[in-house]
């Protein structure tokens, strides 16, 4: 163990059974030594211990980002930064079932959803945003005056500097290279702070990225929690050009007010409370079977997850009884077994979070139509933090079980008559992040999916990504957008250049 001010430098993110720091290009330990521990919410036993990084640690990261910006990171070419992009997505393809027992391990998700979506995506958010900013162009006008005079103006666009990256447990790798991925490719430096629940996959990434070359200070990661802790000692340091946050709503409120007083630019994607909304000639196998994805994907762990459905009355009862059908037949289990499709939650203390939901829906008179409680496990599983998948009816659009985002396998069914009563529905929302509409007439599916207030909405789909789109929301679900051209603009500040000709 370091001596105090002594910092032991290993080799590896999992040294002695311990996620480490990482900071300047080697895995570190803080002066203070704070453990805590790495749970394994399928099983509620102790998978790892974890070092909280103190404000120490955490400064001496940002200082290590700032020294990467002045030294050779900044000679890279866009080339070279996506060309190592590029790389550190071929070595996690070789490492793959590495990062997939990582995740699924700090997640409990089944393996499965690790694979095909939280590391699959990984690489791909690599490889799309080497594609992405290395085919960017710079803005360019030629101007022409009425008096004659004529110019060029170029924009010339450098990177933020050094970005806060704080990202949450529903998702780890995936959020985490969704940010990490452009940043790096337009030339900035960045510390990581992942979720205390999922600390894993962030501290592999970085013997990735030091395995294809990136300098030292590149990439850093401190591992704690939030407010008191490394994420709050790093959001708050002078040091920072910048954060982008995907997290609740309410701390990303938090965060906004810590930078508020640097006028730091945010990117925020916070939570939601996503409807779909169901018409009667909607093909409705193929909706039943969207539905049940969007409801209960990552055990509902999802942002994009849908809680509301609202169902054209004619099929309100089919609707109810196949997603029913649907979530009874959902198999929870062993995240390591093929068969399992659905996982724990990622804690104790959030499920006791939903299942206050639950105490609420009963509250406001909702019929539990299936689900509604906490599954026996047997021996092995009954220690983690599982729980049933739940629908609900006979909820009204003013209960807070309808309004509030309860981040987990659970939707309440209203139906409704017309268009226009449908989309009010929809609307009545202080969030606004995504939306599903479900039709056949396709007129229709355009002009009611225009009509949500929210950042993405999808017809006959959901979830279905173009990374060059712009993802984000509006309302209590976020600041800003990231995705395509969107992240270029969030990760590099442009200098007009004005030259008369
Ligand atoms: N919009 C999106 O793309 C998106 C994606 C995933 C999750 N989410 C939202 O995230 C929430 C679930 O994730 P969570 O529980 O990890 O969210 P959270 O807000 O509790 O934590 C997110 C991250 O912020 C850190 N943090 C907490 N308080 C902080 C503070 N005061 N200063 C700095 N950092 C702080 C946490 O340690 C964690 O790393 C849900 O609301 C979900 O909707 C949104
Ligand atoms: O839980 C929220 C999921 C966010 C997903 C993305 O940011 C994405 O698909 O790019």
């Amino acid at each position: 163990m370091a001596r105090s001010g002594e910092h032991m430098t290993m080799t590896a993110a999992f040294a002695e059974g311990i996620v480490h720091n990482f900071v300047g290009g080697r895995f570190v330990e803080p002066d203070t030594t704070s453990l805590f521990d790495n749970v394994d919410p399928a099983t509620g036993h102790v998978a790892a211990r974890v070092h909280e990084a103190d404000a120490a640690l955490v400064a001496r990261a940002v200082q290590a980002a700032r020294d990467a910006l002045g030294g050779s990171w900044s000679r890279w070419t866009t080339n070279d930064r996506t060309a190592l992009l590029r790389r550190a997505a071929d070595r996690i393809e070789e490492r793959f079932e590495e990062f997939v027992a990582a995740e699924v391990r700090d997640t409990g998700k089944p393996v499965t959803h690790a694979r095909d979506v939280d590391v699959a995506r990984a690489i791909t958010n690599l490889r799309a945003f080497a594609d992405i900013v290395g085919a960017a162009g710079q803005e360019s006008f030629l101007t022409e005056l009425p008096d004659g005079r004529r110019a060029l103006n170029y924009a010339v666009r450098k990177p933020l500097g050094v970005v806060a990256v704080v990202v949450p447990w529903n998702l780890p790798l995936l959020l985490l290279t969704w940010k990490v991925a452009p940043a790096l490719a337009c030339g900035n430096a960045v510390v990581v702070k992942p979720s205390e629940e999922t600390p894993s996959t962030a501290a592999l990434l970085a013997e990735v990225l030091r395995e294809v070359g990136l300098p030292d200070g590149v990439y850093n990661v401190v591992h704690g929690f939030g407010r008191d802790s490394a994420g709050e000692f790093l959001t708050g340091h002078p040091g920072i050009d910048g954060v982008t946050f995907t997290g609740s709503t309410a701390t990303g409120a938090h965060v906004m007010r810590t930078v508020a007083a640097r006028v730091r630019p945010v990117s925020f994607e916070l939570g939601g409370k996503n409807a779909a909304v169901v018409f009667a000639d909607a093909d409705l196998g193929a909706t039943l079977d969207g539905l049940t994805r969007s409801i209960f994907s990552n055990t509902g762990q999802v942002c994009l997850c849908t809680e509301r459905v609202y169902v054209q009355r004619p099929i309100f009862d089919d609707v109810v009884n196949g997603l029913a059908a649907r979530a009874e037949a959902l198999a929870l289990g062993d995240p390591l077994s093929e068969t399992t499709t659905t996982g724990p939650l990622i804690s104790q203390a959030h499920r006791d979070k939903v299942l206050a939901y639950f105490g609420l829906a009963e509250e406001a008179g909702a019929r539990t139509v299936v689900g509604g409680g906490v599954p026996a496990m047997g021996p092995a599983l009954d220690g983690g933090s599982w729980i049933e998948p739940t629908i609900w009816v006979g909820l009204d659009q003013r209960d807070r079980v309808m309004r509030e985002e309860v981040f987990g396998p659970v939707a309440g069914l209203i139906p409704f008559d017309s268009e226009e009563e449908a989309i009010a529905l929809a609307n009545d929302t202080e969030y606004g992040l995504a939306s599903s509409v479900w039709t056949s007439d396709l007129t229709r599916g355009h002009r009611v999916a225009q009509a949500m207030r929210v950042g993405m909405s999808w017809v006959n789909t959901w979830y279905l990504r173009d990374l060059r789109s712009p993802f984000g929301g509006m309302g209590l679900s976020g600041i800003g957008r990231e995705g395509g051209e969107a992240s270029l603009h969030f990760y590099t500040e442009p200098t007009n250049v004005c030259v008369q000709l």
